[in-house]
């Protein structure tokens, strides 16, 4: 099989400070000062192309931390991410620049691609077609809604044909119609033998799409398996969660923090 992601244990290290005057010690002190959070920690795994891998894991785990990596948006702060060819991510707060239009973020987009100006003159009205949202594509995307965002950002996206397509949430904020649009261009995707990574907090979206999962747990890899293997653990997790007593889930929820944070 062809990997199309490598990823070798990646952590991203946040600086956590409790007041300014730690954050100046910080920066006057030689070995720096405050707290450390880890968002990852030492995450490893592999996709092939053609995988189609849903994310799962409770809120703050580090599902778009990843996301963000594996799209070379952040850099991790130790370990490696390998990209066969182009990955583009779709996510609510996407990469469009709120001070342009939508047509010039089309425009941007696929220049910073390196698509020349004819290819994105044939592109750019198939974007527009495909995002549907009228005269706003001639407006300032910062007077968007979340859902046109999320259109406009999956419609680029998309037809930008990127190797690897990574969608974070994107198809939460907009309506039904347009969700069964995009979920019918990733079955296209998927039979072109792309590789997906696909966050969602739908289980039922994630049980339908997707035949991986990747379980991510407070910053690390729980599991990594068939989407039909991990599900049920990360479901009785959540079960188990929540029979919990107030004090149980206090000390769990600590017991991860603990596990999260270092001295700097
Ligand atoms: N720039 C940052 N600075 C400090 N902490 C951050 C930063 N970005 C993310 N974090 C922290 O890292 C952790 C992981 O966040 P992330 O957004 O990746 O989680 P998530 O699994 O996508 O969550 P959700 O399901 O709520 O979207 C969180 O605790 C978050 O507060």
């Amino acid at each position: 099989m062809e990997k199309s992601v490598v990823v070798s244990h990646v952590t991203k290290k946040y600086k956590m400070f409790n007041s300014n005057s730690d954050k100046i010690l910080d920066l006057i002190l030689p070995k720096g000062y405050g707290k450390s959070f880890y968002a990852l920690q030492d995450v490893s795994f592999d996709a092939n192309k053609g995988d189609v891998v849903g994310i799962i894991g409770v809120n703050g785990s580090g599902k778009s931390t990843l996301s963000n990596i594996i799209a070379g948006i952040v850099p991790p702060t130790t370990g490696q991410v390998t990209v066969n060819g182009e990955a583009s991510l779709i996510a609510i707060q996407s990469g469009l620049k709120g001070e342009l239009t939508g047509r010039e973020n089309i425009e941007l987009k696929c220049l910073m691609l390196g698509f020349s100006k004819k290819e994105i003159k044939d592109l750019a009205p198939q974007i527009i077609e495909f995002a549907d949202i009228g005269d706003f594509i001639d407006q300032p995307v910062k007077s968007y809604s979340s859902g046109m965002r999320s259109r406009l950002g999956f419609a680029i996206s998309i037809h930008i044909d990127p190797d690897v397509l990574i969608i974070d949430e994107a198809l939460s904020v907009g309506d039904q119609t347009f969700a069964d649009k995009c979920l019918e261009k990733m079955n296209e995707f998927k039979k072109l033998g792309k590789t997906i990574f696909f966050i969602s907090h739908s289980i039922p979206q994630m049980k339908k799409f997707c035949e991986k999962a990747l379980w991510i747990q407070y910053g690390q890899v729980e599991g990594y398996g068939s989407m039909k293997e991990i599900m049920p653990q990360y479901e009785a997790f959540i079960a188990n969660y929540k029979k919990m007593s107030n004090e149980e889930k206090a000390a769990f929820q600590e017991k991860m923090r603990a596990r999260r944070t270092a001295e700097v």
